[in-house]
């Protein structure tokens, strides 16, 4: 089939990429020059793991093509999908107006019958909308060019997006004709070979069981980290207790890992996008407010312990601080509402230093924090390391911020003579106490067994 993607991102480069791999004449377009031109000549300007190969051999196959021309990609298909950012806006409500600008130009510019597919995070009611705006610009132009709209919302992690992706665990799809439906279930055959995986419902219920699902996930990690503080409290160790409850196939063994609060693009934008969509219909989501502000309350977690660590957040001045990792998560660049940024925020704010290393995200982190404080006091007080054993030169602590492969098993003898404080905080749970201590670190986990919680434990 000849498919469009609207949006070249994180989302609508791995769907355009995987659509071309099973056989479909794809193009992807995006109103970036620079992203487009990057992926025109062989760069894949993010960092997805095995993305970049599958993204070659179907260029080189030519069944994946990039362009800016709107006329182009909306001329290419029947089937169109629309991949663009749905941002926050002030209030926490999804902003749409990507969406609707890319439905105008469908509207303005299509000649024959289309299957419009909404993929972007979008509150309810968006498919009508998107019906709507192409209908008005169809109407503006005096034609009668007939076109469906259908939801079809994207469950990919990034990480894992190629993956996700081939081998869904569910196609939700949302449509109001049967036409449309039987071309949705033709188009991801491929991905739905072995069970089904198909869930066909109408597009407010497609649109609305996305919300539902990140909603979801938000409120396990909140009720884990909550339960970690009273588990610190209490002298249990959170991670028997998730152990203990995964186990139950009710609850599952997921999203139970307590941290430093879930960030990424997603999980706190769907959060705040849903509550105000309810607020809109006069409801107060008592639980997920709640999700939202533990996790407001976990992303300074850290900072909260290092300030009692040292005895107050005016003895962190001066204070070198070594983080491990900046992206949200481990096999992304992806800085959006990365907790590392809270942490590093305050720490500049109690004048300490901060040296960081990420395996890939230092670049995305950089350019965010230059924004934000300037390029000469992001230099005065960030080094941006290009080791973790940079990192943790001549610091006082270390901070384990982002659970990337490479820091699972460092040297802690190296770790404790070259830490001035001898002491690491552990923001996902992944080193061992005892480990540690022989090693003559102090250690402090989210919710461990013996975790001080920094009170007054440096010397
Ligand atoms: N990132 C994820 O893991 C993920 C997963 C599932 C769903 N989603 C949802 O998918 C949507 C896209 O997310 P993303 O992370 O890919 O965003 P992104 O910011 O990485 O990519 C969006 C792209 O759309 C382009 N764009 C904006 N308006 C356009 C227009 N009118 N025409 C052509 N291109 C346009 C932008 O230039 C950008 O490259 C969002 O609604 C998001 O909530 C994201
Ligand atoms: O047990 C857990 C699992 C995750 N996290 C944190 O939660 C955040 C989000 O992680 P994850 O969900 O793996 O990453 P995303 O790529 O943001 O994916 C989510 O958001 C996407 C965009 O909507 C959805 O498509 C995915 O299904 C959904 O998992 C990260 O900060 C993680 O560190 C935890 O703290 N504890």
């Amino acid at each position: 089939m000849n498919i469009t993607i609207i949006g070249a991102g994180y989302v609508g480069l791995v769907v355009a990429t995987c659509f071309a791999d099973v056989g479909n004449e794809v193009v992807c377009h995006d109103l970036d020059d620079d992203k487009i031109a990057r992926l025109s000549r062989g760069e894949v300007p993010i960092h997805e793991p095995n993305l970049a190969p599958v993204v070659t051999r179907n260029r080189l196959a030519g069944r994946l093509r990039f362009t800016t021309s709107d006329a182009l990609a909306i001329g290419h298909a029947g089937i169109i999908f629309l991949a663009v950012g749905t941002p926050p806006e002030g209030d926490g409500s999804a902003d749409i107006d990507h969406v609707l600008a890319a439905a105008r130009s469908i509207g303005r510019l299509m000649e024959r019958p289309l299957l419009i597919v909404n993929k972007s995070t979008v509150p309810v009611g968006t498919a009508d909308q998107v019906r709507a705006t192409v209908a008005a610009a169809l109407a503006g132009r005096g034609v009668d060019i007939p076109f469906d709209v259908v939801s079809n919302p994207e469950f990919l992690k990034e990480g894992m997006a190629l993956q996700d992706f081939m081998k869904p665990d569910r196609i939700i799809v949302g449509a109001e004709s049967a036409h449309a439906l039987g071309v949705m279930r033709q188009l991801y055959a491929p991905f739905s070979r072995n069970h089904e995986k198909f869930v066909a419902m109408g597009t407010r219920s497609a649109e609305l069981t996305k919300y539902a699902a990140n909603a979801m996930l938000a409120t396990r990690i909140s009720f884990m980290n909550e339960l970690a503080h009273l588990a610190g409290q209490l002298g249990a160790d959170i991670e028997a207790v998730r152990l203990g409850i995964g186990a139950d196939p009710r609850i599952g063994r997921q999203f139970l890992s307590a941290g430093i609060g879930y960030g990424g693009s997603c999980l706190p934008k769907d959060v705040r996008a849903l509550i105000r969509i309810a607020a809109r219909h006069g409801q107060h989501l008592r639980i997920l407010r709640a999700t939202q502000e533990v996790n407001d309350a976990q992303q300074h977690l850290l900072f909260e312990r290092l300030a009692s660590y040292f005895n107050g957040a005016s003895a962190l001045r001066g204070r070198s601080i070594a983080l491990w990792g900046l992206a949200f998560k481990p096999d992304t660049d992806d800085m959006r509402d990365a907790p590392s940024l809270v942490l590093i925020r305050a720490l500049l704010a109690a004048g300490a230093t901060v040296r960081a290393y990420d395996p890939v995200a230092s670049g995305q982190a950089r350019r965010l924090l230059v924004a934000e404080h300037g390029e000469a006091r992001c230099a005065a007080s960030v080094l941006f390391a290009s080791s973790a054993q940079e990192a943790v030169e001549q610091a006082d602590v270390l901070v384990l911020v982002t659970e990337w492969q490479e820091f699972r098993s460092p040297d802690f003898r190296y770790l404790a003579s070259t830490l001035r404080a001898k002491a690491v905080f552990d923001g996902r749970n992944i080193y061992d106490r005892a480990v540690l201590d022989a090693a003559g670190l102090y250690y402090e986990g989210i919710g461990r067994t013996d975790d001080r919680q920094g009170r007054a434990a440096h010397p």
